[in-house]
């Protein structure tokens, strides 16, 4: 299976800035790719190298098995870029039909669903929409044309909730179709519960690639169990991935590190009678990453910001 993204060394340098540093990664057909990093940390570079928008320092990338320079290809994606201006008096509308002209042929009525879903009034100038509504023509035109591959740039930027929830839906029809998703965004929560793998870029680099159901599993989560009658502490002392024991008559509390099995199955012996286990915060082991990274990094002078 030919991978959607292939970078090998990725490497591009503003003068002397750096934008990206030996980006290797692959994303595989089918995935949903979140990735993540704080502002200035690389996301943009990495989507424009990808759109051949501009072009390597260095290092190798290709994109859906070819070069991105070939039109071939980039007919095959879709994309939402993080800075999408759109100034013209056309009306929303008609820009849409352009661009699906311009494509290859969409049909109007993909449109109109699109827009009905995002809840975008297309009759308006371009020039006189919201923030908002702006971003919901870039995300009908990056959808439009059902691209292989749709890369997002900060795609919930200035969405509100509800339309949050149908672009998420949206995405989530897309890996169903076997189509591939990459998208750019500073808050994890945000793409955590649609993105299979997430990386994190930072200062240039990626510092990690996550599984986001292995994170799941491996976050630690507090657990509260209570009982018909008091239970003996030792039943639960010394159980697997079980710290911060605290047993009260009934009661019990603890954290879980990893799976909650042995914990599980130790309270089987009794009678459960309630069970609070709150959902592990992704964002805080991800912060880990971030804070981690922040005590080793010594940015190179051409990182620094001038004085
Ligand atoms: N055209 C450019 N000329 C000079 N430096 C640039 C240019 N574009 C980006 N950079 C620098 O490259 C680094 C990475 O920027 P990039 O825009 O890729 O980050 P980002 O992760 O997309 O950030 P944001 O979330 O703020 O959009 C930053 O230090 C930025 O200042």
């Amino acid at each position: 299976m030919t991978a959607v993204v292939q970078a090998e060394g990725l490497t591009k340098y503003y003068g002397r800035r750096r934008g990206l540093a030996d980006l290797t990664m692959e994303i595989q057909p089918g995935e949903v790719f979140g990735y993540l990093g704080p502002n200035g940390a690389g996301k943009t570079t990495t989507i424009r190298l990808l759109l051949d928008v501009i072009r390597p320092t260095s290092g190798l990338v290709r994109v859906l098995g070819g070069s991105p320079r070939e039109p071939a290809v980039r007919a095959r994606v879709g994309y939402l870029p993080g800075d999408l201006v759109l100034e013209s008096r056309d009306r929303a509308l008609d820009y849409l039909r352009f661009l699906g002209r311009v494509r290859g042929g969409v049909p109007s009525s993909r449109i109109e669903s699109l827009a009905d879903r995002f809840d975008a009034d297309l009759s308006v100038p371009m020039r006189k929409l919201s923030k908002g509504n702006r971003q919901k023509i870039g995300l009908i035109q990056a959808f439009m044309h059902e691209p292989e591959f749709v890369i997002l740039d900060e795609p919930t930027m200035g969405l509100d909730p509800l339309v949050q929830h149908e672009f998420l839906a949206l995405v989530r029809e897309v890996r169903a179709s076997g189509r591939t998703v990459l998208m750019s965004s500073h808050v994890l929560a945000e793409v955590e519960s649609v993105s299979d793998r997430v990386g994190i870029v930072r200062g240039g680099r990626l510092v990690a690639v996550e599984n986001v159901a292995a994170l799941r599993e491996k976050a630690v989560r507090r657990v509260e169990l209570h009982f018909d009658a008091p239970v003996p502490r030792a039943d639960f002392e010394g159980l697997p991935g079980v710290r911060d024991l605290r047993v009260e008559g009934a009661a019990l509390a603890c954290t879980i590190d990893g799976r909650p099995d042995a914990l599980i199955k130790a309270a089987a012996r009794h009678t459960v009678v309630h069970l609070v286990s709150a959902e592990p915060d992704l964002e805080e082991i991800f912060l880990t990453y971030y804070s981690d990274e922040e005590r080793h990094d010594e940015r190179p002078a051409d990182q620094q910001e001038p004085a």
